[in-house]
């Protein structure tokens, strides 16, 4: 028989129905099986046989040792699984981060930059600290004990349709899945525990919410407006949120919400209030981006919006004529526009009808409370603000002789809690209150915006003598740059 054929071709062939048979238990297996036979055959070198023997020994092992987790995985262990875009996972890793072996998880993912939320362990513990790295699970797995029970806690990392999806999975060997619920429900509590006196914001993207920042909670006090307005609108909501407005809607059949518009030209502290009142009723508050849905998108995100919320949608004139970004203006210190918004438009993906079906639906009714706002009341759809859809309008204007009175106070006045930046010109109460009345003499009345005036005043922090000597000039600067923006929002508009 001629040897060196035998290398070339399989003396034992297994017959398809063997290899069937055996992938149908041990997908793959068949291939390895049908190798091992071939090595075993003898036709060999000796060290080329012994090679193949080790070779194939390592991946039966390892077969044998995955096939081994799988088993017992699925008929010995209970898992918990968290996906990354909901909070339960910020509650995993609250606990996560109060545990001592924090620090030493195998796999984590550092990064630096703007501190991302999902992260169990900061290396700076005092303060601010330049390029601070921060960690969060990555692909991975570590073992822990939790009240004498072992615990296994991986990090998978799925290629999505738009980006990974990551996943934290809690396994405790058992069937029961009782100690991973209590160790999540530890998590809760720890994390409700820090997030007191944060407002939760929440964005969408790809379809889901998710939270993207814990901002500290933004005093009612602190938004200067017109008090009869304020006052009103906290005891209307008040009153909404209360059980027994719960019980009387819910007896009388009517959907539980409520809505509002606040409208008025740019920095004038639409968001803010929208801000403050979730601080003030302890909601977390979504924020719905118009050019980022479309009808079916808004509908389902309306859907997934959990009971006793703040849905915010800004800029709702751009509805059916979505923004694909706003215009560039100068912004204030809080990052507001100056100026009207109005060039750039581009045809949206969300229609009015779509809006509308999606304030209508039942699925988000549960004490959810809308605030639109808008600078372009006069553009609005009629439909969109009869009443029902809109229960109160309310205006946010430009800064009244009162209101720049009002600001100046807040800047200047020593509040509770402040560190004194730097040395005042005078403390006292009543020179603050002359000064601010000087001020408010020199500057217009109804021209410019509590944003536009808190860029002023909060340049001259340090003194509120210097914020009076500058009213005159700045108020010639501000009208020249507004005029410049005029110019080039119409010259944008017309081409
Ligand atoms: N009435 C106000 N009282 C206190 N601060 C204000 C007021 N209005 C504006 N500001 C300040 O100006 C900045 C911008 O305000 P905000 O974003 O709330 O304005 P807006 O009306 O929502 O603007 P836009 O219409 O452009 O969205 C914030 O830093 C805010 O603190």
């Amino acid at each position: 028989m001629d040897t060196s054929n035998a290398t070339t071709s399989f003396p034992i062939q297994p017959t398809p129905s063997q290899i069937s048979i055996v992938d149908v238990f041990f997908p793959g297996f068949g291939t390895i099986f049908s190798s091992m036979q071939y090595l075993l055959a003898g036709n060999l070198d000796i060290y080329v046989r012994l090679l193949g023997i080790c070779g194939m020994i390592t991946v039966l092992g390892r077969y044998g040792f995955r096939y081994l987790m799988e088993f017992v995985e699925t008929y010995f262990t209970s898992t918990v699984t968290v996906p990354h875009h909901d909070e339960a996972y910020d509650m995993l890793l609250t606990w996560i981060s109060t545990q001592p072996f924090a620090d030493e998880v195998k796999s984590s993912l550092a990064s630096v930059g703007p501190r991302q939320r999902r992260v169990f362990a900061v290396d700076d513990s005092s303060g601010y600290k330049k390029k601070a790295l921060t960690y969060a699970p990555w692909k991975g797995s570590f073992y822990f004990w939790y009240k004498n029970h072992l615990l296994q806690l991986s990090c998978t990392v799925k290629e999505g349709v738009f980006n990974p999806q990551e996943e934290l999975r809690l396994s405790c060997i058992g069937r029961s899945p009782k100690i991973a619920k209590e160790l999540l429900e530890e998590g809760r509590t720890e994390y409700l525990k820090r997030i007191q006196k944060k407002t939760s914001v929440f964005e969408h993207e790809n379809g889901e919410w998710k939270k993207v920042v814990s901002r500290d909670i933004r005093p009612i006090a602190t938004v200067i407006m017109n008090e009869d307005d304020k006052e009103a609108l906290v005891k209307d909501i008040e009153d909404f949120l209360s059980e027994e407005t719960r019980s009387w809607y819910a007896s009388r059949g009517i959907q539980y919400k409520r809505g509002f518009l606040w409208y008025g030209p740019p920095g004038t502290g639409k968001s803010s209030f929208s801000f403050s009142i979730a601080g003030r009723f302890e909601l977390d508050i979504y924020v719905l981006s118009i050019p980022k849905v479309d009808d079916s998108g808004l509908a389902s995100l309306f859907a997934k919006l959990p009971p006793h919320c703040i849905v915010l949608l800004e800029d709702v004139d751009a509805v059916g004529t979505a923004r694909t970004e706003r215009p560039e203006t100068p912004r204030s210190p809080g990052g507001s526009s100056t100026v009207s918004s109005g060039g750039g438009r581009s045809p949206g993906k969300l229609s009015m009808s779509g809006l509308l079906n999606a304030l209508d639906g039942v699925a988000s009714a549960e004490g959810r409370v809308l605030i639109m706002t808008t600078n372009h009341i006069e553009n609005l759809d009629r439909a969109l603000v009869r009443p029902g859809r809109v229960d109160q309008k309310v205006l946010f204007p430009l800064a009244d002789k009162d209101l720049i009175f009002r600001l100046f106070c807040t800047i200047f006045k020593q509040l509770d809690g402040d560190q004194t930046i730097g040395k005042k010109d005078d403390d006292e109460h009543d020179t603050i209150e002359r000064l601010a009345e000087e001020f408010a003499s020199k500057m217009p009345s109804d021209e410019f915006s509590p944003a536009e005036i808190l860029e002023l005043l909060v340049k001259n922090k340090h003194s509120p003598a210097n914020a009076v000597v500058s009213v005159a000039e700045w108020v010639v600067k501000a009208r020249k740059e507004r005029s410049k923006l005029q110019r080039e929002n119409s010259w944008v508009q017309n081409i």
